[in-house]
């Protein structure tokens, strides 16, 4: 589409703040201000809402919208099985549609496609666990396009849609009004609502988490305090935008059980005039985030960096966790800074938005991704450990820079996509980033001599014995 001013995209105005009722008119007094539905509302607006919880849900979790439209969703032809279909998003994770591994799996950044391709036909699944029809579970998406949708709009009755943009700026239209969003910055777009994807840049590339039957959430902050990590007033929602004009074959995109319907009707659904409620889309910049870290010694659980949670019904535990890996300060002394080499309960499905990650030298690249599922090893590359033990430097403070990673963090164990291991994206050594480390184990004897040594004059154990390999 053309430039920001013929779209009015240049000067949007958002309102602030995590899980607050909000309300905006885009004409003033087209919002009833006495009650939900009065018999006529102003300006002869249909009442319409949107309930993003149960009726019943509990108070501090319940989660609906009121939208005032021109026309309401209601007005469009029979939902059809969309032509061509989509064949690569999947919403029931099971044997016939996904498969197990326990493989560590990393991908290379996917090429954006040459020919013409909007944000949903450039979607696809990668992995996921669960089912959106039992209301329980998630799916890892990514999308690779190049071309603004037209006269279409997607919404997903499956799930939130979390967007994490990591080429190109995404123009976003939502029933609650418009958001430009860019690489740094993430989206959400919750269960039901309607929204079309701009691209004003061209190639663009991304991440979406998609979350059934349950919403994200800030974390607690326990110990922290009061403040830190994400702050509420740093999420910015939409104001009302509407437009009224007659556009017939207008098309409803509908993914519903991970299969794609469409509806013709003659109005865009964008034709909101004014609206209230905590059910809204809204975005973030990560750059706000404020992170915590260790101030002495060890590494710290990378839980810390939790912007957004997606709970599960036990306590404590994610369905999707959204975990940052920002810029910071490390001044941890005599630790290894790097993550840590582990096993999870959990899966993690990570992400690079730009710059490098610290636990990889190589081959995890901006665009790319990796999982570590369920009791996968993982942890440093050889080049990383190898390059930590043996920095001089390695307890003075040092500023990561440059660098935004991300996780999705889940409980459930995800199946991969057919396409997603069949990908030649894939990259079959991804094993041989650990291959290399070698046994640096030493005698006891030796040992204790060296940590008697080490102790007197503060160098570590392998700069002071490096080449020592007793494998
Ligand atoms: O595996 C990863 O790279 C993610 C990660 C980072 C970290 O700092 C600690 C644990 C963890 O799983
Ligand atoms: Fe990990």
């Amino acid at each position: 589409m053309g430039s920001s001013d013929e779209n009015g995209f240049s000067s949007l105005e958002y309102q602030s703040g995590f899980g607050n009722v909000f309300s905006s008119e885009a004409m003033g007094g087209a919002l009833p201000r006495d009650q939900n539905s009065p018999l006529l509302c102003p300006f002869g607006l249909y009442a319409e809402q949107i309930s993003g919880t149960a009726f019943t849900a509990p108070r501090k979790l319940n989660q609906r919208s009121w939208l005032y439209r021109i026309k309401p969703s209601v007005t469009h032809e029979p939902f059809h099985p969309r032509v061509p279909t989509h064949a690569h998003l999947v919403s029931e994770f099971n044997q016939s549609s996904s498969s197990a591994t326990p493989t560590q799996l990393r991908w290379k950044p996917a090429d954006v496609p040459e020919s013409p391709t909007d944000f949903i036909d450039g979607l696809y699944t990668i992995c996921g666990a669960g089912s959106s029809f039992l209301r329980h579970g998630y799916a890892v998406h990514m999308y690779a396009a190049n071309k603004s949708m037209d006269s279409c709009a997607f919404c997903s009755a499956d799930g939130d849609f979390l967007i994490v943009p990591q080429k190109g700026r995404l123009w976003l239209t939502t029933e609650c009004g418009r958001l430009q969003i860019c690489p740094g910055e993430i989206v959400v777009l919750p269960q039901g609502f309607r929204f079309s994807v701009d691209l004003p840049d061209g190639p663009s590339r991304g991440y979406v988490a998609e979350v059934f039957g349950t919403h994200f959430q800030l974390p607690e902050l326990g110990p922290i305090g009061a403040n830190g990590l994400a702050a509420s007033r740093d999420f910015l929602v939409p104001t009302a935008f509407f437009e009224e004009e007659h556009h017939p074959g207008y098309t409803i995109v509908q993914k519903f059980g991970g299969e794609l319907f469409t509806a013709k009707q003659d109005f865009s659904p964008f034709n909101v005039v004014a609206w209230h409620g905590n059910y809204v889309p809204y975005k973030y910049d990560l750059s706000k985030f404020c992170p915590f870290n260790t101030v002495l010694f060890d590494h710290g659980d990378p839980s810390v960096n939790t912007v957004l949670t997606a709970p599960s019904e036990k306590p404590g535990v994610a369905l999707v966790d959204f975990v940052i890996f920002p810029p910071r300060w490390l001044v941890a002394e005599h630790t290894f800074r790097p993550p840590y080499y582990h096993r999870n309960c959990m899966s993690e499905f990570m992400g690079l938005i730009y710059g490098g990650y610290e636990a990889k030298k190589d081959g995890f690249l901006p665009g790319g991704a990796s999982l570590h599922s369920c009791m996968t090893p993982h942890g440093p590359d050889t080049k990383t450990f190898e390059a930590t033990v043996s920095c001089e430097k390695s307890s003075e403070p040092f500023r990561i820079a440059d660098t935004m990673a991300f996780m999705f963090e889940s409980c459930l164990i995800p199946r991969i996509c057919p396409w997603a291991l069949e990908s030649p994206d894939l990259d079959p050594d991804y094993y041989k980033c650990w291959v290399g480390l070698k046994s640096h184990f030493l005698r006891k004897e030796v040992t204790q001599y060296v940590q008697k040594i080490n102790l007197s004059d503060g160098r570590n154990a392998f700069s002071s014995n490096r080449g020592n390999d007793h494998s």
